[in-house]
């Protein structure tokens, strides 16, 4: 049995990982942090939990999880990794961190978006960006992984296929995504109050979310191109439901270049064959946060519009799954040379 800790349990992610691992039958929880509940048996902050874990929440001492644990969870607000992932490395186990403290590879544009400072810039070269569809052999070798953004992980997914292929302008995506409230987590905040979300729909932090160098950064990889000449524009959403990502991606294709629908579609279902969490649809089937509500399944829709020179794919998501949950699941499931699907390869719940 792996032995996992997840530090931060009582959050939304935190409380999505101890749901998708009380079912993983590789997996003994043997620790569960949280300052404001410590002692509480977890049940008693998640009463849906009854019956399924026995743990109370115990403080953040990172000794005894780091002692206890083969496998830590971090699923804390940004800035706070740093300490546990150093420990981690030292005691030689395996993490892996939902935030966003490793995913972005040099300290500089971290502490440009993020506004602290990285306290452990020379860790930043050996962890590994965990979007296993695209990284899985490096995972595999992994110490340190670096969960991706959910909004990040929903684009990428997009367009990963298309990236230094010739086809697209990769430095000039423009991405429009809308999540469910659950994506700002589980804290008081007035922007999240039912009043302010229910029947309503925004645009927030347009033209400087902290996701745009992320996503940068991996196409510009992927596309073989300097990550400071990228111009992706990223617009995300807030909308009234709970659960859900969906990012439309707008692709302008290079002068010339003028592949049907079915081509694009063709080379989507080649660089995914095989990925049991990829589901590629049909010319004019477009995916619904629905069809991925609850799973770790993502569904890409996409089609070339002749008439303008763009290529326009559409990716839903669980934000709290794919999106961060459950892809650190999967990602502990290569790291310890398990099925990748094993405790997360059910379906969703629909409606
Ligand atoms: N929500 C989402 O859809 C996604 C979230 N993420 C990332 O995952 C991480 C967790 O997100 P999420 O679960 O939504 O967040 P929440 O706010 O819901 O939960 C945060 C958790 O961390 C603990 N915590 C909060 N503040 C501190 C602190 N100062 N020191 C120590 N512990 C603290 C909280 O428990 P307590 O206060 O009791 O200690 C709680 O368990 C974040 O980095 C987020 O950006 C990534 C992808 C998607
Ligand atoms: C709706 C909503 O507020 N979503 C969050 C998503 C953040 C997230 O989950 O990503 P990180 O792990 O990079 O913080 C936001 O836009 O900040």
């Amino acid at each position: 049995m792996i032995r996992a800790a997840i530090v931060g349990a009582t959050g939304y992610t935190g409380a999505e990982l101890v749901r998708l691992l009380t079912r993983h039958r590789e997996v003994e929880l043997v620790g569960l942090t949280s300052r404001q509940y410590a002692d509480q048996p977890y049940p008693n902050v998640y009463p849906h939990m009854s019956g399924q874990v026995d743990l109370a929440c115990q403080t953040q001492d990172i000794d005894n999880i780091t002692d206890t644990a083969d496998v830590v969870f971090l699923a804390l607000p940004h800035g706070l990794s740093v300490p546990w992932v150093a420990e981690c490395v030292r005691k030689g186990k395996k993490v892996v961190d939902l935030g966003a403290d490793f995913r972005l590879r040099r300290a500089a544009v971290y502490e440009q978006w993020y506004h602290v400072t990285h306290e452990a810039p020379e860790l930043l070269a050996e962890a590994v960006y965990g979007l296993p569809e695209l990284k899985r052999e490096q995972i595999q070798k992994a110490r340190i992984v670096a969960n991706p953004g959910c909004y990040p992980t929903a684009s990428l997914l997009s367009v990963a296929p298309l990236c230094g292929q010739g086809l697209i302008r990769e430095d000039r995506l423009i991405i429009d995504a809308k999540s469910g409230a659950s994506g700002a987590g589980r804290n008081a905040n007035l922007a999240l109050i039912y009043g302010e979300v229910n029947e309503n729909v925004k645009a927030y932090n347009v033209a400087k979310h902290r996701h745009n160098p992320e996503i940068e950064q991996e196409v510009a990889e992927r596309a073989g191109l300097d990550p400071d000449a990228m111009a992706i524009t990223f617009t995300p959403h807030l909308m009234p439901m709970t659960r859900g990502i969906l990012a439309t991606v707008y692709a302008d294709l290079k002068e010339g270049v003028r592949p049907s629908a079915e081509e694009v579609r063709d080379l989507y279902r080649q660089f995914y064959a095989g990925e049991p969490f990829i589901h590629i649809m049909d010319e004019g089937v477009w995916p619904q946060t629905k069809w991925s509500y609850g799973s770790n399944h993502a569904f890409i829709g996409l089609t070339v519009e002749a008439r303008t020179g763009r290529i326009i794919i559409t990716t839903a998501i669980d934000n709290l799954v794919k999106g961060a949950s459950g892809q650190a699941i999967q990602n502990m499931n290569i790291l310890f040379g398990l099925p990748e699907t094993t405790g997360i390869e059910a379906a969703g719940i629909y409606p």
